[in-house]
């Protein structure tokens, strides 16, 4: 007979919007808004413990959350499989799938799937750190366990500007960085705070040549660290071929250089270096025209796309599968999210690259304790769950902030705010360069 303390009965769902402070970063849509959506999901169980998630906080991942939750309470937090089946009964508004590519994530093409893969990612984390808190183990155990002790993390460099127009948000101390030499700037103090050794830099933001010499400018200043570049599928064909030309022996890889999977096939044909995505294969369905086109050679992870970390884990295995290689990706997160994905890499054997982390960003978060970097690796925890603690204080002020939001900030628009600076901004058209 079960103890009451495992009972892992879900009695209840609670779903907390918060805003969380974001800088000015640029990217080819625009620039991210002073404050960002997320939304944290918690789950009780009726053995006394809670789990936590986080996930996407926009009003169309909110508009799911609602009733998934509601139908979650009587189930069991161990019933991963039947999670995964009632996510795809949740029925998507079509005004939601209609709009094309999705603003906040630059994952493509919006779809009713990969609204509903990412609501569920938020509920899986929490039903697992919940499970680990009961059975007294960690979320890397309930995987099958880890292969490496840290998982290491790659700095993300942006360009960006030192505040939000009109001085908006919470400053955060960073200099502007609108050229190689602030690239280097920023990637030094990164380096120097967080111990990274491998650099990303988000591109498609100004003229390929522009970007090209940013990162010859972090080669030199970084003799054989790993940099990649990834302008979110801004480039045409022959741009992307001539980036690669001039970046060949320089990248590790290339990011999304073009949209689209004929555009990446096209572009991986000739470039010498390897393409990665996080655009073009973002889902199951995705794989198959891509991987025998040989439109990418790397997949970017990512449970908030792929449904969760068991999804994540299915990916490292179709990836092996087909040698293609796995790194992970990172869209503007907390910690509970940092603490799921180095549970998750830590227990995949593939995962050949440095992961993505916009945390180094995020100033504010929901946790009693911030996690660390250290040598540019986050040490994998062995406490049960996930291995943190949610600040209920801090939890609320950050809602707080959400329910004192106009609406302004509760979608991520990033042309929006580029427009508060540049009123004529209007989202780019793909090709850009
Ligand atoms: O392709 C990527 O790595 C991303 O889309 C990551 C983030 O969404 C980033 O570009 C951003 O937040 O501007
Ligand atoms: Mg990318």
């Amino acid at each position: 007979m079960s103890t009451p303390a495992k009972d892992l009965t879900i009695t209840d769902v609670r779903l907390t919007p918060v805003l969380v402070a974001d800088p000015p970063l640029l990217n080819t849509q625009g620039v991210h808004q002073p404050y960002t959506p997320r939304l944290i999901v918690e789950v009780e169980t009726a053995g006394g413990h809670t789990g936590v998630g986080e996930t996407y906080g926009d009003t169309k991942y909110l508009e799911l959350a609602r009733p998934f939750a509601d139908s979650l309470p009587g189930r069991r937090v161990s019933d991963l499989n039947g999670l995964t089946e009632l996510a795809g009964q949740v029925s998507v508004a079509a005004r939601r799938v209609e709009t094309g590519v999705d603003v906040g994530g630059l994952r493509g093409v919006q779809t009713a799937e990969k609204l509903r893969l990412s609501v569920l990612s938020g509920f899986e984390v929490a039903c697992l750190d919940a499970l680990g808190k009961a059975t007294g183990m960690p979320v890397h155990a309930l995987l099958g366990g880890r292969v490496r002790d840290r998982v290491e993390y790659s700095a993300y460099l942006f360009y960006r500007w030192a505040e939000h127009p009109g001085g908006a948000g919470e400053p955060d101390g960073w200099d502007e960085a609108t050229d190689p030499a602030g690239v280097v700037r920023q990637a030094r103090r990164l380096a120097d705070e967080h111990g990274f050794t491998s650099f990303k830099l988000k591109g498609g933001v100004y003229e390929p040549e522009e970007e090209i010499a940013a990162v010859r400018a972090l080669a030199e200043a970084f003799p054989g660290c790993p940099l990649r570049l990834d302008p979110n599928g801004a480039w045409s064909v022959p741009t992307s071929l001539q980036v690669a030309d001039a970046l060949r022996g320089t990248l590790q890889y290339l990011e999304d250089p073009a949209s689209g999977t004929p555009a990446m096939a096209e572009v991986a044909r000739a470039a010498g270096i390897p393409l990665a995505t996080n655009m073009c294969v973002t889902t199951l369905g995705e794989i198959p025209e891509a991987f025998f086109q040989g439109a990418v050679q790397v997949v970017l992870s990512d449970h908030h796309y792929w449904g969760g970390l068991r999804a994540t884990r299915e990916l490292a295995a179709l990836c092996r599968t087909f040698g293609v290689g796995l790194s992970m990706h990172s869209n503007t997160h907390l910690g509970i999210s940092l603490a799921a994905m180095t549970h998750v890499a830590a227990t995949v054997p593939n995962l050949d690259y440095a992961c993505d982390s916009h945390y180094p960003w995020q100033t504010e978060d929901v946790l009693t304790s911030r996690l660390a970097f250290r040598d540019g690796h986050v040490t994998v925890s062995d406490a049960p769950g996930l291995g943190v603690t949610l600040d209920p204080d801090r939890l609320a002020v950050l809602h707080e902030r959400w329910l004192s939001d106009d609406g302004t900030m509760r979608d991520r628009d990033d042309a929006a705010a580029m427009r508060v600076a540049s009123p004529a901004w209007v989202t780019p058209n793909v090709p850009r360069w």
